[in-house]
């Protein structure tokens, strides 16, 4: 792996939990402090995360490990275009999901998360920090079908979110941090940046 003087800062957890809100505000507070920073998410808006994306829409269903294998794709491609030039550079990358989702999402379908775990980790660098975001499910349904006026997408059904979470609340690994995502979003955003100045060495 290249020399990396950047940060890699992901953000993870179930559809609804403010992920997207969070990054946001902490994208704004890095520019005030003149830090620089990129944000990005996955899937990427590239030819594996259009390809994902076009899947759920059109509500085409593809084997589990052909839906693994797309979204290492997506995330093989995210690294070395993205990822990997922006930490070398020596960014804050903010990612909005990252492996822990390919280990929560496709592990809720019998995969094996530890074994998706692995095979990330042979091409993905490691975050310096997962910020996982949790919330009752039937809460994060509500805020997603509020949101979006509709009904929630094949990703987000109550019974399937259910076991995401589960695989989500068992992992154990240094860099993740839980923040309890039922609270006011400025109450989340002060623990994020917390936890962010520590990494970053700005307190
Ligand atoms: N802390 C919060 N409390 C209540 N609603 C929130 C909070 N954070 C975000 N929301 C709202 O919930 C919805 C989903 O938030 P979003 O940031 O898009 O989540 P995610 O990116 O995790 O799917 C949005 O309508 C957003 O405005
Ligand atoms: C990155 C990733 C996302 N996903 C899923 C989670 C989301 O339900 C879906 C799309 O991600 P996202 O863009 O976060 O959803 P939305 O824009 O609807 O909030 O892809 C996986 O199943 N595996 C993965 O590795």
């Amino acid at each position: 792996m290249e020399k990396r003087s950047g940060r890699l800062i992901v953000f993870e957890g179930i559809d609804g939990t403010g992920k997207s809100t969070q990054i946001q505000l902490l994208h704004h507070s890095l520019q005030q402090r003149n830090i620089p920073s990129v944000t990005t998410r996955e899937p990427t808006d590239g030819h594996f995360g259009q390809r994902i994306r076009a899947l759920y829409r059109n509500r085409q269903t593809v084997s589990r490990e052909e839906e693994l294998s797309l979204f290492l794709a997506d995330r093989n491609d995210h690294v070395t275009t993205l990822i990997g030039p922006a930490l070398n550079a020596g960014q804050v990358v903010l990612c909005d999901r990252y492996f822990l989702s390919t280990a929560a999402y496709q592990g809720a379908l019998g995969l094996d998360p530890q074994a998706i775990i692995e095979a990330n980790n042979r091409f993905a660098p490691d975050p310096d920090l997962a910020l996982l975001f949790e919330l009752e499910v039937a809460e994060a349904i509500r805020r997603i079908t509020e949101k979006r006026g509709e009904h929630p997408n094949d990703f987000e059904q109550f019974a399937y979110l259910q076991k995401v979470d589960t695989v989500f609340r068992q992992m154990r690994l240094p860099y993740i941090r839980r923040l309890d995502a039922s609270r006011a979003p400025d109450h989340i955003h002060r623990d994020v940046r917390s936890l962010v100045d520590e990494l970053l060495g700005l307190r």
